[in-house]
């Protein structure tokens, strides 16, 4: 079981390509920081910001401590993609905790795709009572169409390409990467499905 995921995950990688190097998600990673330093601190406000995991992970832990203004933290848990590579229903899996009533709050979320995830959970908000929803994305897929909702605040913009890397995964793997990877298309979809049962390891077999 170990072995075909080892295996399957470096030949994704091996079969990907490297679109964006560790020093541009930093200054990506910058670019947000300053955007909402910038902001907040013009304002005597307390905003709640909730990132958006799993994919969030990464660039939530990355942004936060490059904050200088007084905020609360916390998660929600939302999952569209679940393994899959493509977009599917949107499954809660932590809801909103603290109430939001009357508060600014500031959505930190790994990628704006579709959209779908993110006009979901700001509607949600705001449905709670939230005063404002600011949305604040690592980065936005460029898809030459119109979307259900627009970043606010954006790291950088990513062509039309299943990427992983900085959080994001592929089949679960590689959110550990610092740089972003585009997958080849050969490699998604059409991917062979993963086994439902653990496969057996020949060589423990012998
Ligand atoms: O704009 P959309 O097309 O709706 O896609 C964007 C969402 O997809 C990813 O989450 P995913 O559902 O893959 O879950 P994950 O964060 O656990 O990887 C990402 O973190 C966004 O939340
Ligand atoms: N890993 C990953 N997750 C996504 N969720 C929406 N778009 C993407 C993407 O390009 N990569």
């Amino acid at each position: 079981m170990q072995d075909y995921h080892h295996d399957r995950a470096r030949a994704l990688l091996a079969n990907a390509t490297q679109i964006v190097t560790p020093e541009e998600v930093q200054a990506a990673v910058k670019r947000v920081a300053v955007q909402l330093n910038t902001r907040f601190n013009a304002e005597k406000s307390f905003p709640l910001v909730l990132g958006v995991m799993g994919g969030a992970v990464v660039f939530t832990g990355n942004l936060l401590p490059q904050l200088d203004f007084p905020l609360e933290f916390d998660y929600i848990h939302v999952s569209r993609y679940g393994d899959a590579d493509r977009g599917g229903q949107i499954v809660w899996k932590v809801i909103p905790r603290q109430d939001v009533t009357g508060r600014t709050i500031v959505v930190v979320d790994d990628i704006l795709d579709e959209g779908e995830t993110l006009a979901h959970v700001k509607q949600r908000l705001l449905d709670m009572g939230a005063a404002e929803v600011i949305i604040a994305v690592f980065a936005d897929k460029d898809l030459k169409r119109a979307k259900p909702i627009k970043a606010d605040l954006i790291g950088l913009t990513l062509p039309n390409e299943f990427v992983v890397g900085f959080g994001m995964d592929v089949y679960n793997y590689w959110r550990n990467l610092p740089g972003l990877w585009s997958i080849s298309q050969a490699d998604l979809s059409a991917a062979e499905p993963e086994p439902e049962f653990p496969v057996p390891d020949a060589k423990k077999l012998d």
